[in-house]
């Protein structure tokens, strides 16, 4: 694999950032569904117990475990640790402590490095990653989580997962994906003082919407960006996942670099310097293709806060709120009426008229060191207001210990704020920090869902320096108000100290467990199982749930997350919309509580159906209350995935559609979904014909399950791995043991140089000034095609004879033939290396076969 900058130089396609990485990380394509390699895996406590348990119960490890991280952020408590034993005695929710726990056994038994809650780094997973320079350009990089897009900003493709696909990941190390599209989200100009970051995404999702985004990976670019400091990017990319967008994405540059430089996790000497030309590389190309292009000034935006239940409910802070009889659309007017009340709000209300009771500073989207500053520099030397409780919690421990260093504490202790231990706190309240009913709440966080900050809570969007003068002013307030006391302020306070003093720390990277012996020859290749069966619902009537943007909290909330389990979620689906505050009493004017539709096989919604968190949960409690089949005009990608992991079918129809079926539904006629056929059908209509992604489709039908079928292509994943450790080394972990390398065999050099050339990797790699602790690889795969094939059976069995390596497997296949098309028998041979490392004569490779020298030089650009 050469990087895509060698590939395409030259080349008449231009390509953007998006398509560059994807190409990178493309380990197979068959049928339209590509597979993908996975660099970086991110875990966190609430949604990888079903994942690590679905490993245990195939007997499969962790593939790649120098390339996860865990740590725990949802569940625990942000108060002080000072008298911390054990997460068993200090978490007192016993459903948070089992996820908690949970994860510590798991990562202990699965050999995962972790950042528990008495280590410094503790923080929220989407803190921790980018800290440790764990996220790096041109990676992949994957979570259970949706806000995993927030590492785009250092120009990887970073998205969230469901926890079937965490399975996936931990499995194999990569995911089966369809490419997105290509979306640009440009704005140009300057930003006015006091309006930041925050702002910026807040108003790109007003404009855009909650599913403007939907399908596509959007790439941010104009001076706005460009002139943004990396804490700034990455509270933008967080937040593209509120604009249904699948990924967002900063292009690499210097700003990135010297965030990077020195980071524990980051490329050292010639590796980093080889690693800066890759990701130089990777900017979008001159001429390249967008499918969406949005262009935004500057100048029109404004500090920017949300009103209603949803981030696309923006004004800007100077507005009021706006009146639903001016809505033009029906659904959207009952959505904005229902989220009025629930705000408890008025139609033409100044925004800077609405009282707050609770001001929430932190969650990965606000609460790195910058934030801290920001904050600091509106509340120093002021009070928060009598009747608001504030409270700002960092990001990570190591954000806290720099905000310590620089006596941002004592500013906002003397203040009034209540300065807490890191995780992700009030944002969704999984732990014990929430909102009352009816309180509200001037929030740093992105989501302002129903419920989000505890039952009937009401959150509003804003920036760090937002929320810091309403938790003085005690209402929402301008803060460009306080611009001139702001400066002032700024001439007194310390100076800032230098990132790197905190962060460059050597991280103990956990020992990899010891290698699996891997299946002998002749060993049936994996199968793949266990997922139900769909083929068709016959003579039902579907519910219909005439609603747009039913987010995943909504579907299931935050308390029922807590699970371990898959099973079991049925009482908990719309568990707000279903029940009285009491949790017990049906909500009468609730569809799904009316007959015949409470024992519905399939939901007819509106828009949008599905966004927000990535939570599987989402499709298990719908699934375990009888929903199998999901008909929206359109859906959010992650759920939209989640649901056929769950052996679920979600069709994608026209409004219009829709809308019939409503009717249709209402007048409680029945349908039948035909998955076999692809259609809809109804007695006296015409059938609906629907489209379904033929791999998707196949696998539905058949009851099989991605990680069976993705294991079947071990071999694409091995080699892509070796050439991976070749092309970029500094993505294998501190410790990677496994290492494998292919040594291509052509008919160009004789048997015995090949021999050699094998025993120089099983031997390890000569060490060099930027790889000086090169493992030897344990195991090697040797490939050839054509003529060569003879020639690659001879050297695995001289390396055999030679008691240097034991054959443990030989596939053959056909690929695609190099120059005169038509395809070719190949055949790929693994060895394990049998004896221990020894000293070899340098070895040099190059493009299209190995090359014998003795310059000290490693060259593995094959
Ligand atoms: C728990 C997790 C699945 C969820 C997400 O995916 O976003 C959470 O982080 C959230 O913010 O709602
Ligand atoms: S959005 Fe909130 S709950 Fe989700 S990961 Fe970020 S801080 Fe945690």
């Amino acid at each position: 694999m050469a990087p895509n900058s060698v590939r395409y130089e030259g080349e008449a396609h231009p390509r953007t950032l998006y398509d560059k990485i994807w190409a990178d990380h493309l380990v197979h394509e068959a049928d339209g569904v590509s597979l993908i390699y996975i660099d970086r895996h991110l875990v966190h406590e609430v949604t990888s117990p079903q994942a690590f348990e679905g490993l245990r119960m195939s007997s499969r490890e962790v593939r790649r475990t120098d390339c996860t991280l865990a740590t725990v952020d949802h569940n625990i408590p942000t108060s002080s640790r000072k008298n911390f034993k054990d997460t068993k005695s200090f978490i007192a929710e016993a459903d948070s402590r089992t996820q908690v726990v949970t994860l510590e056994q798991n990562v202990q038994e699965f050999g995962l490095t972790y950042f528990g809650m008495e280590d410094k780094r503790q923080g929220i997973v989407h803190v921790i990653g980018p800290e440790q320079g764990f996220t790096l350009p041109g990676t992949t990089v994957v979570c259970g989580d949706s806000h995993t897009s927030t590492h785009g900003a250092f120009g990887a493709l970073a998205f969230g997962i469901g926890t079937s696909e965490v399975e996936h990941v931990l499995a194999t190390q990569t995911l089966l994906m369809k490419k997105a599209k290509n979306m640009r989200i440009k704005v140009s100009g300057k930003l006015a003082e006091g309006v930041t970051s925050k702002d910026v995404i807040l108003h790109i999702i007003g404009i855009i919407g909650t599913a403007g985004g939907m399908g596509c990976v959007v790439e941010f670019c104009g001076d706005v960006f460009e002139n943004m400091s990396m804490e700034a990017r990455m509270s933008v990319c967080n937040m593209t996942i509120e604009a249904g967008a699948r990924a967002g994405m900063v292009a690499p540059d210097e700003t990135t670099f010297n965030y990077l430089k020195g980071r524990p996790l980051c490329p050292k000497g010639k590796d980093w310097d080889k690693a800066v030309e890759y990701w130089k590389s990777l900017r979008t190309d001159k001429g390249a293709k967008f499918d969406k292009d949005i262009h935004i000034d500057a100048a029109d935006i404004a500090p920017t806060v949300t009103w209603g239940t949803s981030p696309e409910d923006v004004v800007p802070i100077t507005g009021i709120v706006p009146d639903p009889s001016q809505a033009t659309d029906e659904t959207k007017r009952t959505g904005m009426l229902r989220a009025l009340q629930y705000m408890g709000l008025e139609p033409g209300t100044k925004m800077q008229d609405i009282t707050i009771q609770k001001v929430f500073i932190g969650s990965c989207t606000n609460s790195r060191i910058e934030d801290m500053r920001s904050v600091a520099s509106v509340v120093k030397g002021k009070k928060v207001s009598s009747g608001v409780e504030a409270m700002i919690v960092p990001g990570s421990g190591l954000v806290k210990k720099q905000a310590e260093a620089e006596g941002l504490d004592k500013i906002f202790t003397e203040a009034g704020f209540d300065w807490r231990e890191p995780g992700c706190s009030m944002c969704l309240g999984m732990n014990p920090d929430r909102l009352k009913p009816q309180e509200r709440c001037a929030a740093t966080s992105n989501r302002n869902f129903e419920g989000r900050q505890g039952p009937q809570g009401r959150t509003h969007l804003m920036s760090p320096a937002m929320a810091a003068a309403a938790a003085i002013a005690g209402k929402l307030k301008d803060v460009r108000e306080l611009l001139p006391e702001m400066q002032a302020t700024n001439g007194k306070m310390a100076e800032p100290t230098k990132s790197m003093d905190f962060y460059s720390e050597p991280i103990d990277w956990t020992a990899p467990k010891e290698v699996q012996e891997p299946p002998s020859e002749g060993v049936a290749a994996p199968t793949s199982a266990g997922m139900p069966q769909f083929t068709s619902l016959d003579d039902v009537v579907a519910c219909p749930l005439k609603k747009a943007n039913v987010d995943t909290d909504c579907i299931i909330p935050k308390q029922f997350l807590k699970t371990i389990q898959r099973t079991g979620l049925g009482k908990a689906a719309f568990f707000e919309l279903r029940y009285e505050d009491d949790g017990v009493t049906e909500r009468q004017d609730f569809v799904l509580n009316q007959e015949p539709y409470r024992s519905a096989s399939v939901l007819i919604a509106g828009d949008n159906f599905g966004c927000g968190s990535s939570r599987e949960h989402a499709p298990w409690a719908l699934n375990d209350q009888g929903i199998r089949c999901i008909i929206a005009p359109s859906f959010a990608d992650i759920f939209f995935n989640n649901c056929f992991k769950n052996g679920m079918l979600p069709i994608a129809i026209t409004k219009d559609i829709v809308e019939e079926l409503w009717t249709h539904a209402e007048a409680k006629k029945k349908l039948t979904v035909d998955l076999t056929k692809q259609e809809i059908r109804r007695e006296g209509c015409e059938a609906i014909p629907f489209e379904v992604d033929p791999f998707r489709r196949h696998c539905l039908l058949n009851g099989l399950d991605d990680i069976g079928l993705t294991l079947q292509k071990a071999e694409h994943i091995d080699s892509f791995e070796a050439r991976r450790s070749s092309t970029f080394p500094w993505l294998d972990g501190p410790r990677y043991s496994r290492m494998k390398a292919e040594v291509r065999i052509s008919t160009a050099k004789s048997s015995s140089f090949y021999t050699r050339v094998a025993k120089g990797f099983l031997g390890g790699l000569p060490a060099s000034d930027d790889r000086p602790e090169r493992p030897p690889a344990a195991q090697l795969i040797l490939s050839a095609t054509g003529n060569a094939i003879e020639r690659a059976v001879r050297v695995a069995q001289d390396l055999k004879e030679e008691g240097d390596a034991e054959i443990i497997r030989i596939r053959t296949q056909t690929v695609a033939g190099s120059n005169q098309g038509g395809q070719v028998p190949q055949v790929l041979i693994t060895v394990k290396a049998k004896s221990k490392p020894h000293a070899v004569p340098v070895m040099v490779a190059s493009k299209g076969g190995a090359k014998e020298g003795s310059n000290g030089k490693q060259g593995t650009d094959w």
